[in-house]
């Protein structure tokens, strides 16, 4: 089973359509396509639900010669029924979701060429020990570590944009349990590999059959861990739990947001052997007051650069601090497409896994587990020129975060003609400390193409998608892989203030790549982005700036019912059955995605009711901060995103899941607005007692919209009978009803003259 079995381009059309002739219309262009190997099955039926005749699509294997990748061209069944039958219905995310992509990835089928696989670098970025608790950063750099790939073509880099003492001893302290931790995690072939996951589970000491062996490790392990996680724990009470002296010197009189580069070789694998502990290194890049860091941008380039003078990898990995490697064989299913072109001659510049969480709330209560907008959207995406970018879970190839184009790449390639690849990693990196420290200095980007043409992107909150449209911009496809386990997962925030906070700042940084020299339109017309992708990307920069229509919507709603007007037609005329249908399918479109997931409905409903919160509130608060940037007023921050700890319990009456507030001037519109409902409401119900009967313009219409707003903003009407962190607090409420007296005011005034 060598050489030329195996890989194929596979082309599957499992779709009902309108006709046989459609079906044609639609899957004959793969007739065309360059087949280089023989067409491998066509056994799919088709049922026409016009006139009931059953045919066969296509279906194409191509082969390239490649034994570890299969790429699927899917189509959805149900898209194509909605297309069909309503020609232009929401035809921006049907653009996105058109053509879906998979990919099927054999790591198994590397390993008799493990010798040619590239060293890479893995970078983890942490910013605050408080808000990101080094423990979950210690998992992260733990179960890089023990990656299934050669240790010595591995190397990993934390970044501390804390400069925290705490970090670096947590990292300092879990380089001995690594040193157990890694060869007890292949030998047996752990399954998870972050330690606070894998010892959570009892599992491996109740099941029959295993060695006694096993039993002793586990024990030792879990031992060790415990004795690792108290030491850390410990540490963050005291505030000086460690003397200041030799490695820690480069920490005294460390001020926030104050502070010169600090590199540190926290373990160098000197054996250069497959079967040992990779290359660790702490850095935390030079702050000053006065100079702009960029966040998670700056951070980024730093450890590109770091990396560069170090180990020099050609692929680069970074992940979220509190993003563990859930699948030992990312970096080996990740290979599968980096390693390839496709029959084109194509790379991909990059390869996404999906961001996925643990600990999940049921239901997702916060609605933001991402599973099905990364089911439907990012995978549709990734037909077309390829997923965006998300800031964690991302393999990138070194030259293209260089600034390298497709044809550049191209040319360099068959050049070298793929003979002198660096294969190997250096095995000593403590010469280059002081090569490294100076390129971490603030001072080293100016008058440099750093973030404008060269590494991460400055100039938004969400530097990720801004990025990875530079690279998309040049012509770039990339790759989306979702393997099973699932590659990393991470923390999602739970309460209103995280959620609402994370929520902003996507907003805020979405917009702003609207108004940046990355406007996906522009790079549309002068460079090579694919007008399909511009249209995904304009659909996701927009989606902060939606809460402005979304928002006069509902006010509408609640001024007709105050006013006694109407703004939708009456149950009687047969223009009602416009926007009923309208709301029946979408609705009912939406949920089939959720059921589809193998989500329950009560999923569904909490994605659509935070989607209405989030948007009443968060977004509305990422619009106005861009508009205070342009307008010069203030710049965008980068909030970080609190990590919270499974065991953060303070209360008996503790429901993970319940809305929580503070006096974040974030909650005043979403009250508000709940406000104005239930008076709206209100006040129909009283003029219909009074008039005895609904003899009023304002009909059913208004009153569905109004009552599916309050509905959606439930959290927000009990937080107005809650107290302490449940509730909304005094001064909300307060500011909530001077806005909602100013509507009023407004509505009856209009409405007398
Ligand atoms: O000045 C900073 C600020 C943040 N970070 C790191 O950036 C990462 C993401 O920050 P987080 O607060 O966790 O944001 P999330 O909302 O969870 O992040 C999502 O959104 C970000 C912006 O789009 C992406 O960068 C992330 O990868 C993506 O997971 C974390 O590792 C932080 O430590 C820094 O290194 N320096
Ligand atoms: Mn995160």
């Amino acid at each position: 089973m060598k050489g030329k079995e195996g890989n194929f381009d596979l082309f599957i059309a499992n779709c009902y359509f309108v006709s046989p002739e459609r079906a044609i219309q639609r899957f004959g262009r793969l007739k065309s396509l360059p087949l280089k190997g023989k067409p491998r099955f066509a056994d799919l039926n088709l049922v026409s639900p016009n006139s009931g005749a059953h045919f066969t699509p296509w279906v194409f294997a191509m082969s390239d010669g490649c034994p570890w990748l299969e790429k699927i061209y899917l189509t959805d069944e149900d898209l194509n029924v909605i297309a069909e039958w309503f020609p232009g219905f929401w035809r921006t995310v049907t653009n996105i979701k058109w053509s879906p992509v998979e990919f099927n990835t054999y790591p198994g089928r590397l390993s008799n060429r493990v010798h040619e696989l590239p060293p890479v670098d893995l970078f983890v970025t942490t910013a605050d020990p408080v808000l990101e608790p080094p423990i979950i950063t210690v998992n992260t750099v733990l179960s890089l570590l023990a990656l299934d790939y050669p240790a010595n073509k591995l190397a990993c880099y934390v970044s501390d944009d804390g400069g925290s003492p705490l970090t670096f001893y947590s990292l300092l302290e879990s380089i001995n349990f690594a040193k157990l931790w890694v060869p007890f995690c292949k030998k047996y072939n752990v399954k998870v590999r972050a330690p606070f996951q894998y010892f959570s589970d009892q599992e491996p000491l109740i099941f029959g059959g295993i060695s006694s062996d096993f039993r002793e490790e586990w024990k030792r392990l879990k031992d060790e861990y415990d004795k690792l996680q108290q030491k850390i724990e410990e540490a963050t009470k005291h505030s000086h739990p460690y003397h200041l002296n030799g490695m820690f010197d480069d920490f005294s009189n460390i001020e926030r947001g104050d502070n010169s580069s600090i590199v540190k070789i926290l373990w160098e694998d000197k054996d250069n052997i497959p079967e040992g502990l990779p290359h660790l290194v702490y850095v935390s890049r030079e702050k000053r007051p006065k100079h702009a860091h960029h966040y998670k941008a700056g951070a980024m380039n730093v450890l590109t650069r770091v990396s560069g003078v170090m180990t020099n990898a050609p692929f680069m990995l970074n992940v979220d601090c509190d993003m563990y490697a859930n699948n030992p064989q990312v970096v080996l299913h990740a290979m599968c497409l980096l390693l390839e072109s496709n029959h084109k001659g194509e790379e991909y510049a990059f390869v996404q896994y999906p961001q996925f969480f643990y600990g999940c709330l049921p239901g997702d209560p916060f609605g933001n587990h991402l599973i099905v907008i990364q089911e439907y959207l990012i995978r549709g995406v990734a037909g077309i020129q390829g997923p965006f970018y998300e800031g964690t879970g991302c393999f990138h190839r070194r030259k293209v975060i260089y600034g390298e184009s497709p044809v550049q790449h191209k040319n360099t390639r068959s050049n070298i003609n793929g003979k002198n690849k660096k294969l190997l990693r250096p095995s000593n990196i403590s010469s280059s400390v002081k090569a490294a420290i100076q390129v971490a200095d603030c001072s080293y980007e100016s008058n440099t193409d750093w973030g404008t043409k060269v590494g991460w992107v400055y100039g938004s909150a969400t530097e990720d998608v801004l990025t990875g449209l530079g690279i998309h911009k040049r012509g770039w496809r990339t790759a989306y892989l979702t393997p099973n386990p699932p590659a990393f997962l991470g923390c999602a925030p739970s309460g209103g203030p995280a959620c609402l906070t994370q929520q902003k700042r996507a907003a805020t940084g979405l917009l702003e790549i609207l108004f940046s020299r990355n406007n996906p339109v522009i790079a549309t017309i002068t460079c090579d982005l694919r007008f399909r992708q511009c249209l995904m990307y304009l659909y996701l920069i927009l989606w902060g700036a939606r809460s402005i229509p979304e928002l006069c919507y509902t006010l509408l709603a609640a001024y007709c019912l105050l006013t006694d007007s109407s703004f939708m037609p009456t149950v009687s005329e047969n223009a009602f059955l416009v926007p009923a249908s309208l709301f029946i399918i979408y609705n009912l479109y939406t949920l089939s995605e959720y059921l589809r997931c193998g989500l329950p409905v009560r999923a569904w409903w909490n994605n659509q009711r935070m989607a209405r919160i989030i948007s009443s509130t968060a977004w509305l608060f990422g619009v106005l901060s861009v508009v205070l940037k342009l307008l010069g007023l203030s710049e965008t921050v980068f909030e970080i995103t609190r990590k919270d700890q499974n065991n953060q319990d303070d209360g008996a009456d503790i429901d993970p899941g319940r809305f929580t507030f503070d006096d974040s001037p974030i909650f005043v519109s979403g009250t508000a607005l709940v406000l104005v409902h239930i008076s709206a409401l209100g006040w129909t119900l009283l003029r219909a007692v009074r008039n005895s009967g609904f003899v009023s313009r304002s009909g059913l219409g208004e009153i569905i919209c109004s009552a599916w707003v309050v509905l959606s903003l439930v959290p927000f009407a009990k937080g107005l009978f809650r107290r302490g962190k449940y509730g909304i607090p005094y001064s909300t409420i307060f500011k909530s009803k001077i806005l909602v007296g100013l509507f009023i005011y407004f509505c009856i005034s209009v409405s007398r003259n």
